[in-house]
């Protein structure tokens, strides 16, 4: 298989990059009044601006390109098929089955799956409704009141983010508690203050084999028996996994295990019953509106010209920044304070699907692939590290994201975080130069000596490039929406980098390592070999624990 850098369409972006690493967007802006309208795109409840990216006609239609090369429509026709694109585990990639609200049939290994997903979601709608209904008691006849939703990664980033993204729409019938970490600290502080008899206890596992993840279940389980018989479990804990023999093994009833299958990746898997503490949450109607919305997206990567195809378009200029103009990392800046655990969410979808280093076939990659995510909500984040968005020698492209309809309507709040969001792109696209700065000084009083001085700290060379997405507001389905056009995103970023997408192989060496170390900490006679270092770690820790 021929490498991507071979492609005419990669050597002409190479000469593309040389070029307009001379150009200043503010020049690209000047000398051309219908940039915006060239670089921008929308569909319904989002608009989609990146035109202070920098890129120019020849390089964006190279990109284009690049995506005809790549065969991208094919592969995305196969992973809408169900084939087994995630080839290195042999397994389908068929998270859009679970919102596909056409119900059209999807076949993997010639059968639908959409009964079976349909199956489950009538299961989820029946379940959380009994829930929230009071219907579905404790063991002491109690409504629940508490939920406490332990996984971690793919099994807790999602839903947690997206109901704290909507807990402004929440009705506060249930209240939930989220806990990953096997640091003791997060269950006992989720669990202090709960009663056993209200609580509800979701444990959600693809593998349901997860250490972290089984460790806090079991003292859950410990916690709980405290206060109830264990007969009681039946009634407040229930799990999400593929995998029944390990939750019989771990005493939940069948009845009580929702099903998830192994074509739904972890980090692509909130819109399955991993999503359970969203509706328990939000109610299942808005739950559905986040399938709906993610839908929405679905129809329009199938359907939308390349030039006009937002997630396609934001692989192709992360490609184009990373692997071109060579910027190594990218910030995710959302302003909605609703969006704040976007950029984790995003650190996994991204870094865990696209941080490898060999092409399909395991040859290595001889380009930089993803860049580092990371991010913050954007006021946050200008008090803090816009200084090196600004100044930095490192350049960070970065996307903003911010919403025209607040959550929440508070006098010019939502106006001033809006004139923040915009002021920023516009600042890091345009910059500051010698001239502006000592006509401003002076325009102050400062004297040419006193500017001289401090004339080069307060040059900002600007051309940072940034995409802004505003959306409509931050609802249910918004939120459906944003996180799709992430997932084609990086879906497109990984056929654009001949890289598999959907494994992530490279997590299994720590784990097997931690295994191995946790027997050395809580047996006495298992030792193994380390390095000096790990060793006089784990020495120092045993005898001062
Ligand atoms: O859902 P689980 O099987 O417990 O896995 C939870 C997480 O752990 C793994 O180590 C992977 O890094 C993630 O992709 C996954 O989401």
């Amino acid at each position: 298989m021929s490498c991507r850098s071979d492609l005419s369409s990669w050597q002409a972006l190479e000469q593309s990059a040389t070029k307009l690493k001379q150009q200043q967007l503010k020049t690209l802006f000047a000398k051309d009044t219908s940039r915006f309208a060239k670089f921008s795109c929308q569909m319904p409840g989002v608009l989609f601006d990146y035109s202070k990216q920098l890129i120019d006609e020849e390089s964006f239609s190279q990109l284009i390109a690049l995506a005809e090369q790549a065969d991208i429509a094919a592969w995305r026709d196969k992973m809408f098929s169900g084939e087994k694109i995630n080839f290195t585990e042999n397994r389908a990639v068929l998270h859009v089955a679970l919102r596909n609200r056409s119900n059209s049939a999807i076949f993997v290994d010639d059968n639908d799956v959409m009964p079976l997903v349909n199956r489950e979601l009538d299961k989820l709608k029946s379940f959380t409704q009994k829930v929230r209904s009071g219907e579905w008691v404790g063991h002491t006849g109690k409504p629940v009141k508490n939920v406490v939703a332990i996984g971690v990664g793919g099994s807790n980033l999602g839903p947690q983010m997206v109901t704290e993204a909507l807990s402004n729409y929440a009705d506060n019938t249930l209240n939930v508690h989220y806990v990953s970490n096997v640091d003791g600290v997060q269950l006992a502080t989720v669990l202090d203050g709960l009663q056993a008899e209200t609580t509800l206890f979701v444990v959600s596992s693809k593998t349901f084999t997860t250490s972290e993840t089984m460790t806090n279940a079991r003292s859950a389980v410990k916690w709980f028996l405290e206060y109830a018989p264990q007969d009681a479990i039946a009634k407040h804990f229930v799990a999400v996994s593929t995998n029944l023999e390990k939750t019989r093994e771990f005493g939940i009833a069948d009845d009580n295990v929702f099903t998830m299958w192994d074509w739904v990746g972890g980090r692509f898997s909130l819109w399955s019953a991993i999503g359970l503490p969203i509706a328990l949450y939000l109610g299942f109607d808005k739950f559905v509106e986040v399938l709906e919305g993610a839908f929405e997206v679905d129809e329009h990567f199938k359907a939308a010209s390349f030039e006009n195809n937002i997630p396609l378009i934001m692989a192709l200029l992360s490609v184009w920044n990373t692997s071109f103009l060579g910027h190594t990392a990218q910030a995710i800046l959302p302003y909605d304070q609703a969006l704040h655990m976007l950029p984790a969410y995003l650190q996994q979808g991204e870094m865990e699907s696209n941080g490898k280093h060999v092409t399909f076939t395991g040859e290595p990659v001889p380009y930089t692939t993803v860049p580092l995510i990371w991010g913050m909500t954007g006021i946050n984040g200008q008090h803090a590290f816009y200084q090196y968005l600004h100044q930095g020698n490192n350049i960070v492209p970065a996307d903003f994201i911010a919403s025209v309809k607040p959550q929440v309507v508070m006098d010019k709040h939502h106006d001033i975080l809006l004139s923040n969001f915009f002021a920023q792109t516009e600042a890091m696209m345009s910059g500051v130069d010698e001239l502006q700065i000592r006509a401003d000084l002076t325009a102050k009083g400062k004297t040419s000596t006193q500017i001289d001085a401090v004339i080069a700290h307060k040059i900002h060379q600007g051309n940072r490039p940034t995409t802004s997405i505003l959306l409509d507001t931050v609802d249910a389905k918004a939120v459906g929406r944003l996180i799709a056009m992430y997932e084609h995103k990086i879906f497109c970023q990984g056929i654009l980098l001949q890289i598999c997408s959907f494994d992530q192989w490279g997590v299994e060496l720590g784990k097997g390592l931690a295994s191995a170390i946790e027997a050395e900490l809580t047996q006495n006679d298992v030792n193994y070999p380390h390095d000096s270092s790990t060793a006089g770690l784990i020495s120092y820790y045993k005898n001062n624990r």
